[in-house]
Protein backbone atom coordinates (compact mmCIF):
# COMPACT_ATOMS: atom_id res chain seq x y z
CA UNK A 1 0.00 0.00 0.00
CA UNK A 2 0.76 3.56 -0.89
CA UNK A 3 1.23 6.09 1.92
CA UNK A 4 0.67 9.49 0.47
CA UNK A 5 1.99 13.03 1.58
CA UNK A 6 -0.40 15.79 1.24
CA UNK A 7 0.08 19.52 2.05
CA UNK A 8 -3.61 20.66 2.81
CA UNK A 9 -4.60 24.24 3.49
CA UNK A 10 -7.17 25.20 5.89
CA UNK A 11 -9.19 27.87 5.63
CA UNK A 12 -11.40 28.15 9.02
CA UNK A 13 -13.32 31.30 8.12
CA UNK A 14 -16.39 32.89 10.09
CA UNK A 15 -19.14 32.15 12.57
CA UNK A 16 -19.31 27.89 12.58
CA UNK A 17 -16.40 28.07 9.60
CA UNK A 18 -13.85 27.22 12.54
CA UNK A 19 -16.48 24.63 14.73
CA UNK A 20 -16.86 22.45 11.43
CA UNK A 21 -14.03 22.44 9.55
CA UNK A 22 -11.90 21.15 12.98
CA UNK A 23 -14.08 18.27 12.84
CA UNK A 24 -13.19 17.60 9.43
CA UNK A 25 -9.73 17.64 9.86
CA UNK A 26 -10.20 15.44 13.35
CA UNK A 27 -11.75 13.11 10.58
CA UNK A 28 -8.82 13.82 8.30
CA UNK A 29 -6.20 12.92 11.08
CA UNK A 30 -8.21 9.79 12.04
CA UNK A 31 -7.86 8.75 8.37
CA UNK A 32 -3.92 9.48 8.35
CA UNK A 33 -3.31 7.34 11.90
CA UNK A 34 -5.62 4.37 9.91
CA UNK A 35 -3.85 4.84 6.80
CA UNK A 36 -0.77 5.63 7.62
CA UNK A 37 -0.74 8.85 5.45
CA UNK A 38 0.93 11.96 6.03
CA UNK A 39 -1.07 15.13 5.99
CA UNK A 40 -0.09 18.94 6.87
CA UNK A 41 -2.38 21.17 7.99
CA UNK A 42 -1.12 24.86 6.91
CA UNK A 43 -4.12 27.36 9.27
CA UNK A 44 -5.02 30.61 6.60
CA UNK A 45 -7.24 33.55 7.10
CA UNK A 46 -10.18 34.20 4.69
CA UNK A 47 -13.37 36.13 4.72
CA UNK A 48 -14.34 38.70 7.46
CA UNK A 49 -11.16 37.35 10.23
CA UNK A 50 -9.01 38.27 7.11
CA UNK A 51 -10.82 41.65 6.63
CA UNK A 52 -10.18 42.11 10.82
CA UNK A 53 -6.58 41.25 10.33
CA UNK A 54 -5.17 42.92 7.65
CA UNK A 55 -7.57 44.67 6.13
CA UNK A 56 -8.28 42.25 2.94
CA UNK A 57 -10.44 39.59 2.67
CA UNK A 58 -8.37 37.40 0.81
CA UNK A 59 -4.27 38.33 2.04
CA UNK A 60 -1.23 37.61 -1.00
CA UNK A 61 -0.21 35.05 1.48
CA UNK A 62 -3.36 32.96 1.65
CA UNK A 63 -3.76 33.13 -2.13
CA UNK A 64 -0.30 32.15 -2.38
CA UNK A 65 -0.47 28.98 0.00
CA UNK A 66 -2.93 27.87 -1.86
CA UNK A 67 -1.95 28.19 -5.22
CA UNK A 68 0.80 25.53 -3.80
CA UNK A 69 -1.21 23.21 -1.93
CA UNK A 70 -2.21 20.14 -3.25
CA UNK A 71 -5.85 21.19 -2.11
CA UNK A 72 -7.86 23.66 0.24
CA UNK A 73 -10.26 23.01 3.24
CA UNK A 74 -12.72 26.03 3.68
CA UNK A 75 -15.11 26.29 6.48
CA UNK A 76 -17.38 29.26 5.48
CA UNK A 77 -16.98 32.61 5.47
CA UNK A 78 -19.56 35.32 5.88
CA UNK A 79 -20.07 37.81 8.59
CA UNK A 80 -23.78 39.87 9.69
CA UNK A 81 -21.67 43.29 10.05
CA UNK A 82 -21.31 43.09 6.28
CA UNK A 83 -24.29 41.62 5.32
CA UNK A 84 -26.34 44.09 7.28
CA UNK A 85 -24.28 47.21 5.27
CA UNK A 86 -24.85 47.27 1.58
CA UNK A 87 -22.66 50.25 0.98
CA UNK A 88 -19.70 48.10 2.71
CA UNK A 89 -16.81 48.73 -0.08
CA UNK A 90 -14.88 45.08 1.10
CA UNK A 91 -16.75 42.08 1.64
CA UNK A 92 -15.91 38.46 2.76
CA UNK A 93 -17.60 36.97 -0.13
CA UNK A 94 -14.83 38.98 -2.24
CA UNK A 95 -12.43 36.63 -0.95
CA UNK A 96 -14.00 33.74 -1.74
CA UNK A 97 -14.96 34.68 -5.27
CA UNK A 98 -11.56 36.08 -6.12
CA UNK A 99 -10.24 32.57 -4.75
CA UNK A 100 -12.48 30.30 -6.42
CA UNK A 101 -11.71 32.64 -9.99
CA UNK A 102 -7.65 32.67 -9.27
CA UNK A 103 -7.70 29.04 -8.33
CA UNK A 104 -9.80 28.17 -11.39
CA UNK A 105 -12.52 26.26 -9.81
CA UNK A 106 -14.94 26.55 -12.53
CA UNK A 107 -17.08 22.88 -11.65
CA UNK A 108 -18.69 22.67 -8.14
CA UNK A 109 -19.94 19.28 -7.42
CA UNK A 110 -22.41 18.92 -4.76
CA UNK A 111 -24.09 15.41 -4.09
CA UNK A 112 -27.61 15.09 -2.72
CA UNK A 113 -28.38 12.34 -1.22
CA UNK A 114 -31.86 11.17 0.94
CA UNK A 115 -30.43 9.27 3.67
CA UNK A 116 -32.56 6.48 4.77
CA UNK A 117 -32.04 7.03 8.65
CA UNK A 118 -33.07 10.54 8.24
CA UNK A 119 -36.51 10.40 5.97
CA UNK A 120 -38.54 11.04 9.25
CA UNK A 121 -36.44 14.47 10.06
CA UNK A 122 -37.25 15.46 6.18
CA UNK A 123 -40.64 18.13 6.15
CA UNK A 124 -40.85 16.41 2.62
CA UNK A 125 -42.80 12.96 2.55
CA UNK A 126 -40.47 10.30 2.80
CA UNK A 127 -42.07 8.53 -0.24
CA UNK A 128 -41.51 11.56 -2.56
CA UNK A 129 -37.61 11.52 -1.19
CA UNK A 130 -36.53 7.76 -0.41
CA UNK A 131 -33.62 6.77 -3.00
CA UNK A 132 -32.86 10.28 -4.16
CA UNK A 133 -28.84 10.19 -5.39
CA UNK A 134 -28.41 13.30 -7.64
CA UNK A 135 -25.17 15.61 -8.44
CA UNK A 136 -25.40 19.44 -8.69
CA UNK A 137 -22.70 20.68 -11.17
CA UNK A 138 -23.13 24.32 -11.07
CA UNK A 139 -20.73 26.32 -12.72
CA UNK A 140 -18.72 28.23 -10.32
CA UNK A 141 -16.07 31.37 -12.13
CA UNK A 142 -18.91 32.65 -14.44
CA UNK A 143 -22.46 34.37 -15.03
CA UNK A 144 -23.44 37.10 -13.28
CA UNK A 145 -21.29 36.69 -10.16
CA UNK A 146 -18.63 37.70 -12.09
CA UNK A 147 -19.81 39.77 -14.87
CA UNK A 148 -19.88 43.53 -15.02
CA UNK A 149 -21.41 45.71 -12.27
CA UNK A 150 -22.21 48.84 -10.83
CA UNK A 151 -24.40 52.05 -10.78
CA UNK A 152 -24.97 54.29 -13.55
CA UNK A 153 -25.00 58.49 -12.75
CA UNK A 154 -28.99 57.60 -12.49
CA UNK A 155 -28.49 55.06 -9.92
CA UNK A 156 -29.60 52.49 -11.95
CA UNK A 157 -27.34 49.40 -10.28
CA UNK A 158 -26.81 46.67 -13.24
CA UNK A 159 -25.10 43.17 -13.08
CA UNK A 160 -24.11 41.23 -16.20
CA UNK A 161 -24.52 38.00 -16.93
CA UNK A 162 -22.05 36.44 -19.32
CA UNK A 163 -20.81 33.37 -20.76
CA UNK A 164 -18.19 31.88 -23.35
CA UNK A 165 -18.91 29.36 -25.06
CA UNK A 166 -15.89 27.44 -23.92
CA UNK A 167 -16.97 27.91 -20.00
CA UNK A 168 -19.82 25.78 -20.85
CA UNK A 169 -17.89 23.57 -22.73
CA UNK A 170 -15.83 22.85 -20.00
CA UNK A 171 -17.74 21.77 -17.06
CA UNK A 172 -20.24 20.61 -19.38
CA UNK A 173 -17.82 17.57 -20.51
CA UNK A 174 -16.98 16.77 -16.69
CA UNK A 175 -20.48 16.73 -16.24
CA UNK A 176 -21.33 14.48 -19.04
CA UNK A 177 -18.51 12.28 -17.64
CA UNK A 178 -19.88 11.96 -14.53
CA UNK A 179 -23.49 10.77 -16.10
CA UNK A 180 -21.79 8.32 -18.13
CA UNK A 181 -20.19 6.64 -14.72
CA UNK A 182 -24.20 7.13 -12.98
CA UNK A 183 -27.36 6.39 -13.97
CA UNK A 184 -26.99 7.99 -17.48
CA UNK A 185 -29.06 10.91 -17.33
CA UNK A 186 -28.29 14.63 -17.25
CA UNK A 187 -30.77 17.69 -17.49
CA UNK A 188 -29.74 21.23 -18.13
CA UNK A 189 -31.29 23.54 -15.94
CA UNK A 190 -31.47 27.07 -17.63
CA UNK A 191 -33.94 29.94 -18.28
CA UNK A 192 -33.59 29.77 -22.32
CA UNK A 193 -37.10 30.97 -22.81
CA UNK A 194 -35.76 34.36 -21.73
CA UNK A 195 -32.00 34.59 -21.24
CA UNK A 196 -29.59 34.47 -23.93
CA UNK A 197 -26.71 32.77 -21.71
CA UNK A 198 -29.10 30.26 -21.17
CA UNK A 199 -29.49 29.85 -24.89
CA UNK A 200 -26.29 29.37 -25.33
CA UNK A 201 -26.13 26.64 -22.97
CA UNK A 202 -28.69 24.37 -24.18
CA UNK A 203 -26.99 25.41 -28.03
CA UNK A 204 -23.12 24.10 -26.19
CA UNK A 205 -24.76 20.67 -24.13
CA UNK A 206 -26.68 19.83 -27.79
CA UNK A 207 -23.33 20.30 -29.72
CA UNK A 208 -21.30 18.24 -27.14
CA UNK A 209 -24.32 15.67 -26.48
CA UNK A 210 -23.43 13.08 -29.84
CA UNK A 211 -20.32 12.33 -28.26
CA UNK A 212 -22.17 10.81 -25.40
CA UNK A 213 -24.69 8.70 -26.74
CA UNK A 214 -25.42 6.92 -23.82
CA UNK A 215 -26.03 10.09 -21.60
CA UNK A 216 -30.22 10.83 -22.18
CA UNK A 217 -30.19 14.62 -22.14
CA UNK A 218 -32.98 16.84 -21.04
CA UNK A 219 -33.91 20.66 -20.60
CA UNK A 220 -36.25 22.42 -17.36
CA UNK A 221 -36.37 25.81 -17.17
CA UNK A 222 -35.33 26.58 -13.54
CA UNK A 223 -38.41 27.89 -11.99
CA UNK A 224 -40.08 24.38 -13.20
CA UNK A 225 -36.93 22.86 -12.02
CA UNK A 226 -36.99 24.53 -8.31
CA UNK A 227 -40.17 22.42 -8.13
CA UNK A 228 -39.84 19.23 -9.67
CA UNK A 229 -36.79 19.05 -7.11
CA UNK A 230 -38.88 18.63 -3.85
CA UNK A 231 -41.59 17.07 -5.83
CA UNK A 232 -39.70 14.05 -7.89
CA UNK A 233 -36.04 14.27 -7.17
CA UNK A 234 -35.28 10.72 -8.54
CA UNK A 235 -35.81 11.85 -11.52
CA UNK A 236 -32.36 13.69 -11.53
CA UNK A 237 -28.75 12.24 -11.79
CA UNK A 238 -26.59 14.64 -12.88
CA UNK A 239 -28.34 18.60 -12.55
CA UNK A 240 -26.03 20.74 -14.90
CA UNK A 241 -26.39 24.61 -14.38
CA UNK A 242 -24.97 27.76 -13.96
CA UNK A 243 -23.33 29.74 -11.48
CA UNK A 244 -26.33 31.17 -9.15
CA UNK A 245 -29.08 29.08 -10.48
CA UNK A 246 -26.63 26.25 -9.02
CA UNK A 247 -26.46 28.00 -5.83
CA UNK A 248 -30.52 28.13 -5.50
CA UNK A 249 -31.10 25.09 -6.12
CA UNK A 250 -28.74 23.31 -3.83
CA UNK A 251 -29.74 24.89 -0.99
CA UNK A 252 -33.17 23.94 -1.53
CA UNK A 253 -31.79 20.43 -2.32
CA UNK A 254 -30.38 20.59 1.12
CA UNK A 255 -34.25 19.87 2.05
CA UNK A 256 -34.18 16.50 0.60
CA UNK A 257 -31.26 15.29 2.52
CA UNK A 258 -33.11 16.99 6.25
CA UNK A 259 -30.06 19.75 6.57
CA UNK A 260 -28.00 22.29 4.92
CA UNK A 261 -25.21 21.39 7.43
CA UNK A 262 -25.38 17.48 5.66
CA UNK A 263 -24.38 18.76 1.88
CA UNK A 264 -20.54 18.97 1.19
CA UNK A 265 -19.16 20.06 -2.26
CA UNK A 266 -15.53 20.31 -4.47
CA UNK A 267 -14.83 22.24 -6.29
CA UNK A 268 -12.58 21.55 -8.87
CA UNK A 269 -11.03 22.92 -12.39
CA UNK A 270 -7.28 22.34 -14.32
CA UNK A 271 -5.48 22.03 -11.42
CA UNK A 272 -6.75 23.15 -8.01
CA UNK A 273 -8.99 21.54 -6.23
CA UNK A 274 -11.20 22.91 -2.68
CA UNK A 275 -13.34 21.16 -0.82
CA UNK A 276 -16.40 23.14 1.29
CA UNK A 277 -19.73 22.39 2.78
CA UNK A 278 -22.07 24.55 0.77
CA UNK A 279 -23.44 26.14 3.55
CA UNK A 280 -22.32 29.43 4.73
CA UNK A 281 -21.17 31.06 8.31
CA UNK A 282 -24.23 30.46 9.92
CA UNK A 283 -23.37 33.19 12.69
CA UNK A 284 -26.72 32.68 15.00
CA UNK A 285 -25.14 29.14 15.38
CA UNK A 286 -21.18 30.61 16.37
CA UNK A 287 -19.41 29.15 19.14
CA UNK A 288 -22.68 27.34 20.84
CA UNK A 289 -21.78 23.90 19.49
CA UNK A 290 -25.24 23.35 17.29
CA UNK A 291 -23.68 23.12 13.76
CA UNK A 292 -23.75 19.99 11.98
CA UNK A 293 -20.47 19.19 10.97
CA UNK A 294 -21.15 16.72 8.45
CA UNK A 295 -21.29 18.66 5.40
CA UNK A 296 -17.65 19.69 6.37
CA UNK A 297 -16.82 16.20 7.38
CA UNK A 298 -18.22 15.00 3.91
CA UNK A 299 -16.04 17.35 1.62
CA UNK A 300 -12.91 16.26 3.53
CA UNK A 301 -14.56 12.62 1.90
CA UNK A 302 -14.52 14.56 -1.76
CA UNK A 303 -10.79 15.47 -0.62
CA UNK A 304 -9.40 12.04 -0.38
CA UNK A 305 -11.70 10.17 -3.57
CA UNK A 306 -9.48 13.65 -5.03
CA UNK A 307 -6.08 12.25 -4.09
CA UNK A 308 -7.15 9.04 -5.42
CA UNK A 309 -8.00 7.50 -2.03
CA UNK A 310 -11.24 5.74 -2.26
CA UNK A 311 -10.79 2.99 0.40
CA UNK A 312 -10.04 6.04 3.17
CA UNK A 313 -13.21 8.08 1.34
CA UNK A 314 -15.51 5.36 1.95
CA UNK A 315 -14.24 4.56 5.86
CA UNK A 316 -15.19 8.64 6.23
CA UNK A 317 -18.56 7.77 4.62
CA UNK A 318 -19.40 5.00 6.30
CA UNK A 319 -18.66 6.35 10.21
CA UNK A 320 -20.83 9.01 8.93
CA UNK A 321 -23.62 6.73 8.25
CA UNK A 322 -22.77 4.66 11.10
CA UNK A 323 -23.46 8.46 13.19
CA UNK A 324 -26.95 8.66 11.28
CA UNK A 325 -27.87 4.77 12.10
CA UNK A 326 -27.13 5.94 16.19
CA UNK A 327 -28.77 9.00 15.80
CA UNK A 328 -25.51 10.87 16.78
CA UNK A 329 -26.93 14.01 15.13
CA UNK A 330 -26.91 17.62 15.78
CA UNK A 331 -30.21 20.00 17.04
CA UNK A 332 -31.36 21.25 13.75
CA UNK A 333 -32.30 17.07 12.44
CA UNK A 334 -33.61 15.91 16.13
CA UNK A 335 -33.17 17.78 18.89
CA UNK A 336 -34.09 14.89 21.41
CA UNK A 337 -31.18 13.18 21.07
CA UNK A 338 -29.24 16.60 20.17
CA UNK A 339 -25.10 15.92 20.57
CA UNK A 340 -22.96 18.68 19.80
CA UNK A 341 -21.03 19.63 16.58
CA UNK A 342 -17.35 18.31 18.35
CA UNK A 343 -19.51 15.06 19.95
CA UNK A 344 -20.68 14.13 16.25
CA UNK A 345 -17.41 14.82 14.75
CA UNK A 346 -15.25 12.78 17.48
CA UNK A 347 -17.89 10.04 17.18
CA UNK A 348 -17.26 10.12 12.92
CA UNK A 349 -13.32 10.51 13.63
CA UNK A 350 -14.06 7.21 16.10
CA UNK A 351 -15.82 5.24 13.31
CA UNK A 352 -12.91 5.85 11.24
CA UNK A 353 -10.10 4.58 13.63
CA UNK A 354 -12.52 1.41 13.77
CA UNK A 355 -11.85 1.88 17.48
CA UNK A 356 -14.94 1.12 19.23
CA UNK A 357 -18.13 -0.77 18.77
CA UNK A 358 -21.32 1.77 17.88
CA UNK A 359 -22.80 1.48 21.33
CA UNK A 360 -20.41 1.79 23.60
CA UNK A 361 -19.27 4.69 21.79
CA UNK A 362 -22.33 6.22 21.77
CA UNK A 363 -23.12 6.74 25.65
CA UNK A 364 -19.24 7.82 25.85
CA UNK A 365 -20.45 10.79 22.95
CA UNK A 366 -23.56 10.97 25.23
CA UNK A 367 -21.31 11.93 28.38
CA UNK A 368 -19.44 13.96 26.77
CA UNK A 369 -16.21 11.90 27.35
CA UNK A 370 -14.92 11.66 23.83
CA UNK A 371 -12.23 14.11 23.12
CA UNK A 372 -9.71 12.49 20.97
CA UNK A 373 -7.30 13.31 18.40
N1 LIG B 1 -19.36 29.18 1.05
C1 LIG B 1 -19.56 30.04 2.02
O1 LIG B 1 -18.66 30.35 2.76
C2 LIG B 1 -20.92 30.64 2.20
C3 LIG B 1 -22.07 30.00 1.70
C4 LIG B 1 -23.32 30.57 1.95
C5 LIG B 1 -23.42 31.74 2.70
N2 LIG B 1 -22.29 32.34 3.15
C6 LIG B 1 -22.34 33.51 4.02
O2 LIG B 1 -22.78 33.06 5.30
C7 LIG B 1 -23.46 34.10 5.98
C8 LIG B 1 -24.81 33.61 6.49
O3 LIG B 1 -25.65 33.32 5.38
P1 LIG B 1 -27.06 32.62 5.46
O4 LIG B 1 -27.61 32.75 6.85
O5 LIG B 1 -27.86 33.10 4.34
O6 LIG B 1 -26.76 31.08 5.13
P2 LIG B 1 -26.16 29.90 6.05
O7 LIG B 1 -25.90 28.77 5.12
O8 LIG B 1 -25.04 30.37 6.87
O9 LIG B 1 -27.36 29.50 7.02
C9 LIG B 1 -28.70 29.34 6.58
C10 LIG B 1 -29.44 28.42 7.54
O10 LIG B 1 -29.04 27.07 7.27
C11 LIG B 1 -28.93 26.32 8.46
N3 LIG B 1 -27.52 25.84 8.55
C12 LIG B 1 -26.47 26.27 7.82
N4 LIG B 1 -25.38 25.56 8.13
C13 LIG B 1 -25.74 24.67 9.06
C14 LIG B 1 -25.04 23.65 9.78
N5 LIG B 1 -23.75 23.37 9.57
N6 LIG B 1 -25.73 22.93 10.68
C15 LIG B 1 -27.03 23.15 10.89
N7 LIG B 1 -27.75 24.08 10.24
C16 LIG B 1 -27.10 24.84 9.33
C17 LIG B 1 -29.35 27.25 9.59
O11 LIG B 1 -30.71 27.05 9.82
C18 LIG B 1 -29.11 28.63 9.01
O12 LIG B 1 -29.94 29.59 9.59
C19 LIG B 1 -23.58 35.24 4.97
O13 LIG B 1 -22.56 36.17 5.27
C20 LIG B 1 -23.31 34.59 3.63
O14 LIG B 1 -22.76 35.44 2.67
C21 LIG B 1 -21.05 31.80 2.93
C1 LIG C 1 -21.06 33.20 -0.10
C2 LIG C 1 -21.47 33.12 -1.52
C3 LIG C 1 -20.58 33.98 -2.37
C4 LIG C 1 -21.47 31.67 -2.04
C5 LIG C 1 -21.97 31.61 -3.47
O1 LIG C 1 -23.02 32.20 -3.79
O2 LIG C 1 -21.31 30.95 -4.28
C6 LIG C 1 -22.28 30.66 -1.25
O3 LIG C 1 -23.63 30.93 -1.26
C7 LIG C 1 -22.00 29.26 -1.75
O4 LIG C 1 -22.95 28.57 -2.11
O5 LIG C 1 -20.85 28.86 -1.75
MG1 LIG D 1 -24.83 29.23 -1.59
Amino acid sequence: MEFLSKRIVVLPGDGIGPEVCGEAVRVLKAVAERFGHHFTFDYRLMGACAIDATGCPLPDATLEACHQADAVLLGAIGDPKYDHDPTAKVRPEQGLLALRKSLGLYANIRPVTAYEQLLDFSPLRPDRIAGTDLLIFRELTGGVYFGEKGRTADGTAYDNCTYHPEEIERIAHRAFRAAQGRRQKLTLVDKANVLETSRLWREVIQSIAPEYPEVAVDYLFVDNAAMQLILNPRQFDVILTENMFGDILSDEASVIAGSLGLLPSASVGDGAALFEPIHGSYPQAKGKGIANPIAAILSAAMMLDHFGLPEEARAVRDAVENALNDQVLTPELNNSTAYTTEQVGSFIAYGVLDLMECHLHRSNVACGKITII
